[in-house]
């Protein structure tokens, strides 16, 4: 007898991680996970044994309790729940077209839970062995994109019987991402008004790993280029910046704190910011963005400071992922 050999495929969408709740040594497990990553943090491993766990991991997990708790919601922190949301709702899609009716959507993250370890384990169980791991990353960064495909490498190594593996390595110049940012802007823009300019915040890596030839910062350009073409700006009615600088050295500029507290100066009224490389609302836009960086420009003088969200659980995103998903399987 000649035995058959039939794949199930399935969609792992992917993205960063988070503690699993609120708490100091939930939130000390999660950084010493992720901040262990040379991926993450290049700096000597010795060197930065001593840093890490003497320093950052005593003081900064107390100190993340209560802006973590503050953008908890319903039990669960937003880069989950959202992530969530995104399975259940490109699953639906999937299931309504006859090419992907039988496409499974699953969720892992690169750190904390659900770990590839887990879910690959379970799609295996289950008989998926073809499977498209879509990093939520737009912009490619080693930081981000590459330490996931670490992740994934790591879990498929603990396997006897591999599955096929497709990953997508970038969208950020994709029509169905640009367009679904310039609709977002513009939804915003009708329902709560058009401020005097347009701040593009993305996560900021260090200017040395740029150097050493990660092209995350000519992507996020490339990105943010192609929304102020869509949405029809002029140079000056948009900016750049970069966010969540943590140490001493030198991370991509202009940096976001900086900016906002020098725009507050000049009493601008209105602005709004809008984060793409975030495809999920998370501490660094709900706590960083829409708190920390809203409080400096209003101390500095500015007012009508407008947060507008990430693509999230979006239909419009959705049309993005169902996009990526049909083009790669
Ligand atoms: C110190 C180095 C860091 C680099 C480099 C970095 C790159 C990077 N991060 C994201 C997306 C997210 N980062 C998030 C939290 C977060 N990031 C760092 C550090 C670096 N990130 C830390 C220490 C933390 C934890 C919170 C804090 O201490 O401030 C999150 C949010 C997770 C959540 O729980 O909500 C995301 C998402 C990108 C896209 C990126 C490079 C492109
Ligand atoms: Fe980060
Ligand atoms: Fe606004």
């Amino acid at each position: 007898m000649n035995p058959s050999v039939d794949s199930k495929k399935a969609v792992l969408l992917v993205n960063l991680g988070t503690p699993d709740e609120p708490t100091a040594p939930a939130i000390r497990r999660y950084l010493k996970e992720f901040l262990s990553d040379p991926r993450v943090i290049e700096t000597p491993r010795v060197i930065w044994w001593f840093i890490l766990n003497l320093i950052i991991l005593r003081f900064r997990p107390s100190k993340l309790v209560e802006p973590y708790s503050g953008i908890w919601q319903d039990g669960e922190s937003p880069i989950r729940r959202i992530t969530n949301q995104q399975v259940a709702k490109l699953q639906q899609r999937l299931n309504r077209n006859i090419q992907t009716q039988h496409v499974k959507v699953a969720a892992a993250m690169t750190y904390g839970n659900p770990s590839f370890q887990t879910v690959l384990k379970e799609l295996q169980v289950d008989g998926y062995d073809d499977i498209l791991v879509l990093p939520l990353y737009p912009q490619y960064s080693a930081t981000t994109t590459a330490a996931s495909w670490d992740a994934l490498s790591r879990a498929i190594k603990k396997m006897r019987n591999i599955p096929q593996v497709h990953f997508i390595k970038r969208y950020c110049q994709h029509p169905l991402y640009i367009e679904a940012l310039a609709t977002t802007v513009r939804n915003h823009w009708e329902s709560t008004g058009r401020q005097a300019k347009l701040f593009f915040s993305f996560h900021g890596i260090p200017k040395s790993y740029i150097d050493k030839g990660d092209p995350y910062q000519s992507e996020c350009i490339t990105t943010a280029n192609l929304v102020a073409e869509a949405l029809q700006l002029s140079d000056d009615q948009w900016q750049l910046c970069y966010q969540s600088r943590v140490g001493a050295a030198e991370w991509l500029k202009p940096y976001t704190d900086e900016t906002m507290k020098a725009l507050g100066n000049t009493k601008l009224k209105g602005l709004d910011v809008i984060c793409p490389g975030f495809s999920a609302d998370c501490l660094e836009t709900i706590e960083e963005i829409d708190e920390e960086n809203r409080g400096y420009f209003e101390a500095a003088g500015g007012s009508d400071f407008h947060y507008i969200p990430a693509l999230n659980d979006q239909d419009i995103h959705i049309d993005l992922l169902e996009a990526l998903v049909k083009e790669n399987l």
